[in-house]
C-alpha cells in the first residue's frame, strides 16, 4: 500500500528525507494551496504536514477522508482544529524540541535589539540620519526579566538572560517555588511578575486561558518604562492594549515575532517607532527548520508504517517503559470490546473495565482506549481509532469507567470488561497466558477458555442430554470442522452456553438452521 504525503507549507528538504526514502509514501509538496484549493485536494491524502502558515481548519479535516495524521513542524498547534482532528479519528504530532534553542535565541536577539534600539538606528542610518540621540538604550544587567511561561523556550530564556546578569522572575503553573530555586530564578505569580519586571517576555502557548493574558489590567499594574517581548503567539498580548500602553508612555518599547493576525502587514503597532518586530521568525534557522522537518517526518513515516507516534498532540503520549507493559494486552483488550457487541443488546449506557493483578500496577489509559475502539468499530465503521474511541464514546453519554482491583481469580493478569445497556449487562474477561497468547476465560458468569481470534458461535441453550450432539451433528453436515468447543452451565436442566471455534464462516441459511435445533435459545456468529 502506498500512502500519499501533502507538504502544504516549506519544509527543509534535508529534513524531510525519511519520508523521501519510504517505499511506502509517495510526497507531494505544494505550498502554494489557498484554502479553497487544500480543502478540494486533501481527501486524496493519508498525510498532512503543515507549518504555522496552513490553516487545517474543520472545514478541511470534514473533506479529509483518508487523512490519518496531520504533522506540525514545529511546535505550536494553534492552526490546526484539534478538536475536529479528534473528532475524526486524525492524530496531531508535532516536532516539540527542534527549534527550542532557535525561537530561545531569536528572543535575546529581540530582547537586547529592543533595549539598545538598533533596528530605529539601522533604519535612520539607511535613511541617511546619523542620529545617535534618539537612540540612547538602557543596559539588561541587573534590571529583572519577567519571564512568563517557564516550559522550553522559556527555560532557555532564563538561562541566557542570567548571562547577561539580569534577574529572572517566572511565573508558570507548573513551577514550584523549589523548582525556580534550583533553576535560580525567583518565583511569582502573573501579578507579582508583571510588578517586578523591567522586562517582559511571554513564552506560553496561546490556550483559552492564555489568550489576553497580558491585558490593559496587566499593564496597569507595569512599572513605567517596562519593556515587553512576545515570540511565542499573538494573541497572548491584547494588542490594543499594548497599543494605548506605548501611546500613554507606560510601556517603553515593545519587540514582536507574532502578531493575532499573521500576516501582519498594516499593523497599527508597527507605525509606532518604539515597536520592532519580526515576521515570525523565531523557529527560522536552517538548524531548526532541519530538526523539526527530521522529528516530524520520522513521526508520521513510522506511523504510517504501523508504528506509534512519539509526539502525540491530540492523544496523551505514553513512556516507552509503560508501552513495554501493556503492549501485549492490546490484541486482547480490543477483542474483548469486539466480542461484547456480539453479545450485547440495546444501547450502551455504560462501560467499566476492570484491571487485576499485575495490569492494576500499570498506567492502563491506552488499553481502555483500544478496548472502547473494539466496542465501537464494529457498529461506528472502521474511522473510529485510538484517537476518537474515548471521545465519541463520551459524545454518545457513554459513561467509561475504569477499576483496578486485586481480585484475578487466579491469573497473575486479568481484563474484564462489562457493558451495561439499556437491555441488560453482559460481561467478558480475559488473560494473557505465558508463553500462549491471549485467552478470553469467562462469558457473563461461565468459566471457559479459547483464543480470541477467528469465527466463533456463542450458542445459549437448554442443559439437557442431546443439545450439543444435535448441534455437532447440524454442523457437521454443513460441513463445519469444530476446532474447539466449551460448554458451561449455571444449574443442572437450565439455561447452558457452548462456546465453538470453527474453520469457515457461518452464512445466515446455516445460522438459521442451528437456531431451528430443538432446546437452542439463541446462536451468534462471532467474528474477532
Ligand atoms: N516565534 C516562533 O517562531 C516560535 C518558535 C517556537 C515556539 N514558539 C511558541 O513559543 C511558545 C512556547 O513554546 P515551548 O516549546 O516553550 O512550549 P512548552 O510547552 O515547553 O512551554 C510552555 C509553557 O507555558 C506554560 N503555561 C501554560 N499556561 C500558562 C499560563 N496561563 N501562564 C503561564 N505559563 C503557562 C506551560 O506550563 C509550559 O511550561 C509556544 O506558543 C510556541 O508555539 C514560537
Ligand atoms: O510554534 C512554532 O514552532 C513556531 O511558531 C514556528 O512556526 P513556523 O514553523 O511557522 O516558523
Amino acid at each position: 500500500m502506498t500512502f500519499k504525503v501533502l507538504i502544504s507549507d516549506p519544509l527543509s528538504e534535508e529534513g524531510i528525507q525519511p519520508l523521501e526514502a519510504a517505499d511506502n509514501i509517495e510526497v507531494v509538496v505544494s505550498t502554494d494551496l489557498s484554502p479553497e484549493q487544500l480543502a478540494e485536494e486533501i481527501g486524496k491524502y493519508d498525510a498532512l504536514l503543515v507549518r504555522s502558515q496552513t490553516k487545517v481548519t474543520k472545514e478541511i479535516i470534514e473533506k479529509a477522508s483518508k487523512l490519518k495524521i496531520i504533522g506540525r513542524a514545529g511546535v505550536g498547534v494553534d492552526n490546526i482544529d484539534l478538536d475536529a482532528a479528534t473528532e475524526h479519528g486524525v492524530i496531531v504530532v508535532n516536532a516539540p524540541d527542534g527549534n527550542t534553542n532557535s525561537a530561545a535565541e531569536h528572543t535575546m536577539a529581540m530582547l537586547m535589539s529592543l533595549a539598545r534600539k538598533i533596528p530605529q538606528a539601522f533604519y535612520a542610518l539607511k535613511n541617511q540620519k546619523w542620529d545617535r540621540k534618539s537612540h540612547v538604550g538602557v543596559e539588561l544587567k541587573g534590571k529583572t526579566l519577567g519571564v512568563i511561561g517557564l516550559g522550553r523556550i522559556g527555560a532557555e530564556v532564563a538561562t541566557r538572560a542570567k548571562g547577561q546578569r539580569m534577574n529572572i522572575i517566572a511565573y508558570d503553573p507548573f513551577l514550584t517555588e523549589e523548582k525556580a530555586d534550583q533553576m535560580g530564578v525567583d518565583y511569582g505569580t502573573v501579578e507579582d511578575v508583571v510588578r517586578k519586571a523591567d522586562f517582559i517576555t511571554v513564552h506560553t502557548p496561546l490556550l483559552k486561558e492564555t489568550k489576553h493574558l497580558i491585558n490593559k489590567a496587566a499593564f496597569e499594574l507595569m512599572k513605567d518604562g517596562v519593556q515587553i517581548v512576545n515570540c511565542a503567539r499573538g494573541g497572548i498580548i491584547d494588542e490594543d492594549a499594548l497599543y494605548e500602553a506605548i501611546v500613554n508612555k507606560k510601556v517603553a518599547g515593545a519587540a514582536l515575532d507574532v502578531f493575532e493576525q499573521e500576516p501582519a502587514v498594516n499593523h497599527k503597532l508597527l507605525e509606532l517607532p518604539e515597536v520592532i518586530a519580526t515576521p515570525h521568525l523565531g523557529a527560522s534557522t536552517v538548524e531548526a527548520q532541519e530538526n523539526v522537518a527530521i522529528d516530524v517526518s520520522e513521526d508520521v513515516a513510522n506511523f504510517l508504517s504501523g508504528g506509534l507516534a512519539r509526539n502525540p498532540v491530540n492523544l496523551p503520549s505514553v513512556p516507552k517503559e509503560v508501552m513495554r507493559k501493556i503492549e501485549p494486552y492490546f490484541h486482547l483488550s480490543e477483542k474483548l470490546g469486539t466480542f461484547l457487541t456480539y453479545l450485547t443488546e440495546g444501547v450502551i449506557e455504560e462501560i467499566n473495565i476492570y484491571y487485576s493483578g499485575k495490569l492494576a500496577e500499570v498506567e492502563v489509559a491506552p488499553l481502555t482506549r483500544n478496548t472502547i475502539k473494539g466496542l465501537l468499530k464494529r457498529h461506528l465503521g472502521e474511522h473510529v481509532n485510538d484517537v476518537n474511541a474515548s471521545f465519541l464514546a463520551e459524545k454518545k453519554g457513554i459513561l467509561i469507567n475504569e477499576h483496578k482491583t486485586n481480585t484475578s481469580k487466579g491469573f497473575t493478569n486479568l481484563l474484564k470488561v462489562e457493558v451495561k445497556t439499556t437491555k441488560g449487562t453482559r460481561m467478558v474477561a480475559g488473560t494473557l497466558l505465558n508463553g500462549l497468547g491471549a485467552r478470553i476465560v469467562q462469558v457473563d458468569t461461565y468459566s471457559v477458555d479459547f483464543i480470541p481470534s477467528g469465527h466463533i458461535v456463542f450458542i445459549r441453550h437448554k442443559d439437557q442430554p442431546g443439545a450439543i450432539g444435535r448441534v455437532g451433528s447440524l454442523l457437521a453436515e454443513q460441513e463445519t470442522n469444530i476446532a474447539t468447543m466449551q460448554v458451561g452451565r449455571s444449574d443442572v436442566g437450565g439455561e447452558a452456553i457452548m462456546l465453538l471455534t470453527i474453520d469457515k464462516h457461518l452464512d445466515l441459511d446455516e445460522l438459521n438452521q442451528l437456531n431451528q435445533l430443538a432446546d437452542i435459545y439463541g446462536v451468534t456468529a462471532i467474528e474477532l
